[in-house]
């Protein structure tokens, strides 16, 4: 089965000449289908792991096997090209553009990729969207403006151009922290239908209920992966309590 495999990766800031080591040999590992969140005090690198193992950010050493591509040593147009294709973003700053609908910016990136330059390409992505916008339960709004909708739908917008380009995996950086308890839940509801369908997650989250639908969590302290925790994979009407109580111990046994 192949996986999202990292190997020793360090990150090194240097700010004012004094040397940052943000992330410190980490290894993990996502198989395919699989849902995982990250979890770690604040400035333990969980941001900085998130981007570096999705091309956004340069590693200072160590390697990304990304489903059987080796990461680093893709030149910039392929990078690009595999970020486009295979990697979904869905990140707290909604980085939608203001003056385009929730549509227009849902098929944007589609519009980018080759499929988006033939007319049969548009009209399979035409109707991606809007399958996405039914599913994600925004195809009411589809035309809004970015500012003409709730957080909540504003979220799941970003999650369904996310989706846009059918991507093996979805990076994801507190996806629920700008929402409120209610959107919160339906959010993490969506995401994990998502990965139900088979789209692999690696998510970034403080919350402890956020966490508790993943399927496994990691625990990142001085930019290393110091334990890790199964849950097992989320279904409807499992006991999203015990999930939960079992984190929180787990979590206060590692003095979060
Ligand atoms: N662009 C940058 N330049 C210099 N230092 C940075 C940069 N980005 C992050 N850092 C530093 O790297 C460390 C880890 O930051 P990061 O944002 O990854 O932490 P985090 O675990 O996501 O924190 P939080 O939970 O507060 O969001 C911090 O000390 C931060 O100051």
């Amino acid at each position: 089965m192949k996986e999202l495999a990292v190997t020793n990766l360090c990150k090194t800031y240097i700010v004012n000449k004094r040397q940052n080591n943000v992330l410190r040999n980490v290894n993990l590992s996502i198989h395919e289908g699989e849902m995982v969140a990250i979890m770690g005090p604040s400035g333990s690198g969980k941001t900085t792991l998130l981007y570096t193992i999705s091309g956004m950010d340069e590693a200072s050493a160590g390697s990304v096997d990304f489903f059987g591509k080796e990461l680093f040593h893709l030149k910039p147009n392929e990078m690009s090209d595999l970020r486009l294709k295979e990697m979904g973003f869905v990140f707290q700053q909604m980085y939608m553009l203001k003056n385009l609908s929730l549509y227009d910016n849902i098929i944007l990136p589609a519009y980018q990729s080759p499929e988006g330059k033939s007319k049969k390409g548009r009209l399979q992505i035409q109707q991606r969207a809007k399958m996405l916008m039914q599913k994600l339960h925004i195809a009411d709004v589809s035309d809004n403006g970015v500012n003409e909708v709730s957080g909540g739908q504003l979220q799941r917008a970003c999650i369904a151009r996310a989706l846009i380009n059918q991507p093996k995996i979805i990076f994801a950086d507190e996806p629920t922290g700008a929402l409120n308890k209610q959107n919160s839940i339906e959010v993490m509801e969506e995401l994990a239908n998502i990965n139900k369908d088979g789209t692999s997650i690696l998510l970034v989250t403080h919350d402890m209920k956020v966490a508790s639908k993943c399927e496994r969590v990691l625990y990142i302290e001085d930019g290393d992966i110091k334990e890790e925790i199964q849950l097992g994979k989320w279904q409807t009407g499992c006991d999203g309590l015990s999930r939960e109580r079992k984190l929180n111990e787990w979590l206060l046994k590692l003095g979060w």
